[in-house]
């Protein structure tokens, strides 16, 4: 008879759900008041934006119409720079409605579930009925009864897989919707804001954070409907069959309902936690991972084992917490109070109201079974009432993501200035550039200034050099006519407009940029320079690689062109890699070629063949203004105009053979200390 009392041990219902639930989360672990999808959320026919449209709508972002570009930002959640709590309600509320644009898939879902339902109620019954028929020899009653329970357990279970499906399908639609939506408002922050972060601390927001938000919402409708109607369904039958005993059963419902609403607000604040110590230790393997070759050669693999073990320790001790609150938690609600408290007082007063004769063993059956099922389902509210707390805590770390406004274009990074964004025409007319009293400091450290009040001007199409000792700021100086930062004060005018006035994309697309460790992306040496212009032939590629005089050793590759060049380009050299990376700013046809240590990784051979393709280059189109950051002063000895940068400020200008001119000058001190080029200029 025992073994016809269920206890509330999961049930294999419950266990179902977990399994579920658990591939939920595997599943996005591989991987606003509220906020809209910024791209539609009808993504099945959408392509996902290349590297362009992206960037436009980077440059959208700072029209008028942002909100038409589609993330609705929650304006009275604060910025980084402003940062104010984000309330769990509201956090909840926004998280509900993430889930708007499949709101017809977890429709479809609902009604199937509600469909479902009473079918899956009514098994308990056909079980206490069969029993009771069995009990008083009723053979021909007991064989309808179990007729009946094959016939709806088999359309229960038919129902159900749609409900899997359904939940399932518009989970991986949000999913993927929220992952997009948060990569492209990280790559529409200003460069201020990858400063401040680390990528492993931004693709763990990107993976973990939007995984486990997303998942768990999903599971929330689902089990929060279902349990909602299952307790509602046997509370109803069991009141109607006995009320006095239905009362007993359902007492118990409050004070669990007090003691999860405590449990739950500590689940959400230690979940958070969690999500912080996982995307830390992401942040230091990822590093790890991506300087493997340095780890190695400072044979610090000890150090990184360290580093991450101390990290992960933390997450486990975080985790190690949990269970044990979790353990005492699941003690004293599932076990105690309902398994062993509900389940002996129903026992209790079942058998004295069946010696009163007022109530017959087979209701009593129905009561224990579905009492089971009652308490089950008071688990299962708990546990999505806890999912969506716990996805509030992951929302939280993806919607600061999602609400950080970057400092609008045409406003300085520390200051607001006018906004002048897109008022300048862009033409193709030469640069001229000219630094007005620029003063500058990095937001990550406004107390170091750099540029301390820097004026100089460069004519169109001329070359013009920035020396001077290590860390003095020419770098900065390139940075900021790309426009990464905007100056703190002063001004930088090309053609005679601010730089603030210009369309950001636009101006851009006119610059040519060769760095000291220039950056390649995974695939291909020719994709590699169609990066620089992607509507360009491969043609087109081939005549930039020739005149960066790259062909020569891509063309020793078996495979030329088309070799994979590596993760971040390791499998070429430094020097393949520069050269490559000349053609992909050549093929740009820029009006502005940066030049910051473009030719360093080159032995002295290949530097004289690359500077001299620069320099047939510039000969050829009058109209590109170059400016050169070198510490080999060969390399500057032909510029048009020569500027020594010392602590912030201009110390020397002029062309080489003027600056040879000044006695105890820093320039020609540079000079003889290279013994003719030979060394380099610290
Ligand atoms: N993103 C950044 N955030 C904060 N400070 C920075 C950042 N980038 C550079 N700096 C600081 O700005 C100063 C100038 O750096 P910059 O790269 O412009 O020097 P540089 O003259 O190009 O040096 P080098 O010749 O060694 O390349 C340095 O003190 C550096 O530490």
């Amino acid at each position: 008879m025992l073994s016809f009392f269920p206890a509330v041990e999961p049930s294999d219902d419950t266990i179902e759900r977990e399994r579920i639930r658990g591939e939920d989360q595997e599943s996005s672990n591989q991987s606003n008041d509220l906020v809209e999808p910024l791209l539609p959320r009808d993504h099945e026919d959408q392509n996902i934006p290349d590297r362009n449209s992206v960037l436009s709508l980077v440059e959208e972002e700072n029209s008028d119409d942002e909100l038409e570009v589609g993330l609705l930002r929650d304006d009275t959640v604060g910025s980084e720079n402003n940062p104010e709590p984000t309330s769990r309600i509201r956090g909840t509320q926004r998280l509900l409605a993430l889930a708007k644009p499949e709101v017809i898939y977890l429709y479809i879902g609902c009604i199937t579930l509600l469909i479902r339902l009473p079918f899956s109620l009514s098994i308990p019954h056909f079980v206490s009925t069969t029993l009771g028929a069995l009990s008083h020899a009723e053979y021909d009653r007991a064989r309808r009864e179990i007729i009946w329970l094959f016939i709806l357990g088999t359309i229960d279970a038919l129902l159900d897989f749609w409900c899997i499906f359904w939940f399932q399908y518009a989970n991986h639609r949000i999913v993927r919707g929220v992952r997009i939506d948060t990569f492209l408002s990280m790559l529409r922050q200003d460069i201020g804001f990858f400063d401040s972060r680390t990528s492993g601390d931004l693709s763990s927001r990107l993976n973990s954070d939007c995984g486990e938000m997303a998942g768990d919402l999903t599971w929330f409708f689902r089990f929060s409907i279902e349990s909602v109607v299952r307790i509602t369904g046997i509370t109803t039958y069991m009141l109607l069959r006995s009320p006095k005993l239905g009362g007993v059963a359902v007492s118990i419902v409050p004070l669990v309902a007090i003691i999860n609403k405590y449990y739950g607000n500590w689940l959400n604040e230690n979940a958070k936690l969690v999500q912080d110590a996982l995307a830390d230790a992401n942040s230091v393997a990822q590093e790890s991972l991506a300087c493997i070759r340095t780890v190695v050669a400072f044979a610090s693999e000890e150090f990184e084992h360290n580093k991450y073990k101390e990290r992960i320790d933390e997450q486990y001790r975080l985790n190690i917490r949990q269970t044990y609150i979790s353990g005492v938690y699941f003690m004293l609600v599932s076990t105690f109070l309902i398994n062993t408290i509900v389940q002996g007082t129903l026992l209790l007063v079942g058998s004295y109201m069946i010696q009163q004769g007022k109530l017959t063993s087979e209701i009593l059956l129905a009561f224990m079974l579905y009492q089971g099922g009652l308490q089950n389902e008071m688990m299962n509210l708990f546990n999505s009432y806890s999912s969506l707390i716990k996805s509030s805590g992951a929302g939280d770390k993806v919607f600061e993501i999602l609400d950080r406004k970057p400092p609008p274009p045409g406003t300085g990074s520390h200051q607001v200035q006018t906004r002048l964004e897109n008022t300048t025409t862009i033409s193709d007319a030469p640069i001229s550039i000219l630094f007005e009293k620029v003063k500058f400091s990095y937001p990550s450290r406004p107390e170091q200034p750099i540029l301390k009040g820097i004026d100089l001007r460069i004519d169109a199409g001329s070359t013009f050099a920035l020396v001077g000792p290590s860390g003095c700021g020419k770098s900065t100086i390139v940075n900021l006519l790309q426009r990464f930062y905007d100056v703190s004060s002063g001004r930088i005018m090309i053609n005679g407009a601010d730089i603030k006035s210009f369309d950001l994309k636009q101006h851009r697309q006119r610059i040519g940029i060769v760095t000291q460790d220039p950056i390649l992306f995974t695939g291909t040496i020719v994709s590699n320079i169609m990066y620089g212009m992607p509507n360009a032939t491969k043609e087109e590629a081939i005549e930039a690689a020739k005149s960066a005089n790259a062909h020569g050793f891509i063309c020793t590759f078996p495979n030329g062109y088309e070799t994979e060049v590596g993760e971040r380009g390791i499998a070429l050299s430094g020097g393949q890699k520069q050269r490559i990376a000349i053609a992909r700013s050549i093929i740009r046809h820029p009006s502005l070629l940066l030049l910051d240590e473009a030719t360093s990784a080159l032995d002295a051979d290949s530097e004289t063949l690359v500077q001299g393709s620069i320099d047939n280059l510039l000969k050829h189109s009058k109209s590109i203004t170059t400016i050169i950051v070198a510490h080999r002063l060969r390399t500057v000895r032909n510029a048009d105009c020569i500027a020594v940068i010392k602590e912030g400020g201009i110390i020397e200008i002029g062309s080489h053979e003027k600056l040879m001119t000044i006695e105890n000058g820093y320039y020609k001190g540079m000079i003889d200390k290279s013994m003719g080029d030979k060394i380099m200029v610290d």
